[in-house]
């Protein structure tokens, strides 16, 4: 189909066997996220024509790579971000942007000024690379593969080299280019916080294989989910601001279900994306009435699985279908709540965070 990148590789590099085959939309960010050595790079690389792996690669509609044809790189309308930011020391930040930019007359054309402005880089543009911090330098390698008008923009740990600081900081750089420009993005990401708030597509892959591939949400809550078992599990809801009532508590609504957050600067109409914690959701039978939990939302159980020796997982469904999310309880309260599949309860929800303003 033309609307999608589909990648199937099998084959060996050295030593590594890489037998993978997945599908990715023509849109948004696809993060490839796994433990280090799972083959991230290798199949970035692959895309980009870098390494040679039999299998195909095809994206939107175009054929990159088959049994009879191997584009080399050069003829790939790839943009292709570095963890570490490789700028020409001796251009100027405009300069770096300009080198290697393609001008195009097509109608997804990406412009130096929406770039300049999307990346925050106005006041740096007669800067030299040396005089950049390591975020400046990484959103002008940014700038520049988008310049060059790629089909497809590819990340190879882009925000990893970055202190936490940094990264906060580019983050919602990440997410403007996200909402404004039409150009898919696979990113390569081994931190799970960058895959809550900007994926929308996840490929999971391990030992060379893909564990499970699909939207961001679908992935993390499906009941086999390998995620599950982590300790630091979250579900990401997508939702929409509703209101902001007169003591600023934001009123998200996720399908029918209203979730209040502490959030400055969100207006009604917004969409945003929740980040539900297993570990912040509690179990109740009923509303509790003194309660300084803003959050108590009726859900019903559809799963329940132990976790190690002394905690049990529960998939929790909203009303509707709207969205699913876990909890991670002991199991004394397991066995003292008796929960069954299919029961109707509460959950608390002690925290809940608001990632991205979509
Ligand atoms: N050119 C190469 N020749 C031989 N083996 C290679 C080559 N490049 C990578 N490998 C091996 O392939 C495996 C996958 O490497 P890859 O860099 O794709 O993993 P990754 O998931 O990106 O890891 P990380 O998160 O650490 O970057 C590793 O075992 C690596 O040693």
């Amino acid at each position: 189909m033309s609307d999608q990148i589909s990648i199937r590789l099998a084959g060996q590099l050295g030593q590594f066997d890489l037998n993978v085959d997945f599908a990715a939309p023509m849109h948004g960010i696809t993060a490839l996220f796994g433990p280090s050595g799972c083959g991230k790079t290798t199949i970035l690389r692959s895309v980009a024509g870098l390494n040679r792996i039999p299998g195909e690669i095809r994206v939107g509609g175009e054929t990159w790579q088959n049994e009879r044809l191997f584009l080399p790189t050069h003829k790939r309308p790839i943009g292709y971000v570095f963890q570490e930011p490789s700028l020409f020391p001796h251009l100027s930040v405009r300069q770096n942007l300009t080198y290697g930019a393609r001008r195009t007359k097509a109608e997804h054309a990406i412009r130096f000024d929406d770039v300049v402005e999307l990346l925050g880089l106005a006041h740096l543009i007669d800067r030299w690379p040396t005089h950049l911090s390591g975020g400046e330098r990484q959103r002008v390698s940014i700038g520049r593969a988008l310049l060059s008008q790629p089909r497809l923009l590819l990340m190879d740990e882009p925000l990893s080299a970055l202190d936490r600081m940094a990264k906060d900081e580019i983050l919602p750089y990440f997410e403007a280019l996200h909402s404004s420009l039409k150009i898919p993005m696979l990113l390569v990401t081994h931190d799970i916080s960058e895959v809550e708030r900007l994926a929308d597509h996840l490929v999971l892959l391990k030992s060379g294989r893909v564990q499970a591939s699909g939207r961001l949400s679908d992935v993390l809550t499906a009941p086999d989910s390998p995620l599950a078992a982590r300790s630091d599990f979250a579900a990401v809801l997508p939702g929409l601001v509703d209101r902001i009532d007169p003591d600023g508590i934001a009123v998200v609504k996720v399908g029918e279900t209203e979730i209040y957050l502490l959030a400055d600067s969100l207006s009604p109409g917004d969409s945003v994306r929740v980040r539900i914690a297993a570990g912040d959701v509690s179990i109740a039978r009923q509303r509790a009435q003194d309660s300084s939990i803003l959050n108590a939302v009726p859900v019903h159980i559809l799963s329940i699985e132990p976790m190690g020796l002394s905690e049990t997982g529960l998939l929790l469904g909203l009303p509707d279908g709207a969205g699913q999310f876990r909890a991670r309880i002991s199991r004394r309260s397991n066995a003292k709540l008796n929960l069954q599949e299919g029961d109707e309860v509460i959950a608390q929800i002690k925290s809940v965070s608001l990632l991205a303003n979509r």
